[in-house]
């Protein structure tokens, strides 16, 4: 295939060049939100020198005319001889092409996340993709910024006994062993304890009291998983690492968590064809691990869907229990007695050679079926808009008309955000916000939230044009077209 590639380069320049998108609608609409915790993003990493010199073509665009859409344009070969361009496209919540720096990711993805942990909640982010596509470049620099504002944020004269206690661990899983990459890759157990909490038993986590103390533990869990990596004579990691930060805030009486996660290499299988049976059965655990976690991560979304907008329904499935990398994230995803409150964010990650094209459609495919779009709004003759449909004008207009006394004020609880951003905060940054406001209580915020709530689903119920309850943007939603070589 890579010969047929770099024989027909450039009639595929051509075709590309002469590519007219088609704009997309329905499911595949970004003006479609989705579960308000769980961000699906994208990365295209820039062509880098070897993929140059290996002379083949960019395959992945991101399209500007409609943000958050990628295309992907694949070479088949024609019966009649000609080379044909067949075009994909996918879309995601967030894209970040490859001009976009991880500093910048952090800001979008990550900054929220942050305080979010820090006052109980649990926030992820998964780094999933094809080997080589960039996921340890990204996760690796994101847990650095993330240990740079836990660490920096306080200076050193002020903090005291209150201050939020960090600790970190970092493990990795291969197949169903585990390993501590802190404590010289010593095997570790992933066990359940009585009142049903994973337990990572024998693994050690480290108090942190300086970025220097972070940074370094950081550097010592990543030169460990390169140098077991060489060791195997693999350039690629072929095992799950997951940091863990753990934020205890004595002063609040909360314990929230972090996870940064960056997934084992999905593999193509032609590279599968070149490597033997152990290598074979390698393959097929991390494949059956990260099928799990597709299903625990949509079936978390669409139970906080569930929650939030009051649809009924069957609970979503998350087989936590399935793999060794759900159970320890089993925090993310069990919902029994309530759950706790959880914000996640996946990248997917792509190498834009033309050579990856199908590892990057599968990435993409990944990606879209993680998406849960939230029941539309519709909006009927002579009614007014739902909340989703607000612009920040109205939000604000809404809060000084019903926040009640003392006043809250829209600068604050809402300086940008539109009516869909609004349902998107959790209910520990919107009260987080509320609160802010002098004299304002915790029933007021409480009290300010369920209106807004009720509104939303009051408006959802009249809406005749509603979709069913949950939808997904589905395997399905990749359209292609094809265009032959004149
Ligand atoms: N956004 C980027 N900008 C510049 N270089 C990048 C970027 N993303 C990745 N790279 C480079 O691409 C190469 C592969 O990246 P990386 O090791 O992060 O891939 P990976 O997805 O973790 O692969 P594997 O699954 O094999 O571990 C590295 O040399 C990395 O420095």
């Amino acid at each position: 295939m890579d010969q047929f590639y770099l024989r027909n380069a450039i009639q595929y320049q051509a075709l590309v060049d002469a590519f007219k998108p088609m704009y997309l609608t329905g499911a595949l609409n970004s003006s479609d939100a989705t579960s308000p915790d769980m961000v699906v993003s994208a990365r295209i990493r820039p062509l880098l020198g070897d993929d140059m010199v290996a002379g083949f073509p960019c395959a992945v665009f991101p399209r500007h005319s409609q943000p958050g859409v990628l295309d992907i344009h694949d070479l088949y070969n024609h019966p009649r001889g000609r080379p044909i361009l067949k075009s994909f496209n996918y879309q995601v919540d967030k894209l970040f092409t490859p001009d976009t720096t991880t500093e910048e990711i952090y800001q979008d993805l990550l900054i929220g996340l942050v305080p979010f942990a820090r006052q109980g909640g649990i926030g992820t982010i998964f780094a999933y993709g094809q080997t080589g596509s960039g996921k340890t470049f990204t996760i690796s620099r994101l847990e650095q910024l993330v240990m740079e504002s836990l660490t920096i944020s306080i200076p050193e004269e002020e903090k005291d006994e209150s201050q939020p206690h960090i600790r970190l661990t970092i493990i990795e899983l291969a197949g169903n062993s585990a390993f501590d990459l802190l404590s010289a890759r010593k095997p570790i157990s992933i066990l359940e304890d009585a009142s049903g909490t994973t337990q990572l038993s024998g693994a050690a986590e480290h108090q942190i009291h300086t970025i220097g103390d972070a940074l370094s533990l950081i550097d010592r869990a990543a030169s460990l998983r390169k140098t077991a990596s060489t060791m195997k004579n693999d350039t690629s990691s072929r095992s799950h690492s997951i940091c863990r930060i753990r934020i205890a805030n004595p002063s609040a009486n909360t314990e929230g968590f972090l996870y940064l996660v960056d997934l084992a290499g999905s593999e193509a299988a032609r590279d599968v064809a070149t490597h033997g049976a152990e290598r074979m059965r390698e393959t097929k655990d991390i494949n059956l691990s990260l099928s799990v976690l597709k299903d625990c991560i949509r079936g978390r979304a669409e139970w906080d869907v569930q929650v939030k907008s009051g649809a009924k329904g069957k609970k979503p499935r998350m087989p936590f229990r399935q793999s060794a990398l759900t159970k320890v994230l089993k925090h993310v995803f069990d919902t029994t007695a309530g759950g706790r409150e959880c914000k996640t964010a996946v990248i997917a990650c792509v190498n834009p050679s033309l050579a990856d094209v199908g590892a990057s459609k599968n990435t993409l495919r990944y990606a879209e079926m993680l998406r849960v779009l939230m029941p539309r709004v519709g909006k009927n003759e002579g009614e007014g808009y739902g909340v989703f449909e607000w612009g920040n004008g109205e939000v604000r207009e809404w809060i000084i008309q019903n926040c009640g006394t003392p006043p809250i004020s829209p600068n604050i609880l809402a300086p940008t955000e539109s009516g869909a951003e609004i349902l998107r905060l959790s209910a520990l940054e919107f009260d987080y916000r509320c609160l802010k406001n002098p004299g304002v209580t915790r029933e007021q915020t409480e009290a300010l939230r369920s209106k807004l709530w009720q509104l939303h689903i009051d408006s959802q119920r009249q809406s005749t044009t509603a979709t069913p309850a949950l939808s997904s943007t589905g395997t399905d939603s990749s359209m292609s077209t094809a265009h032959e070589l004149a």
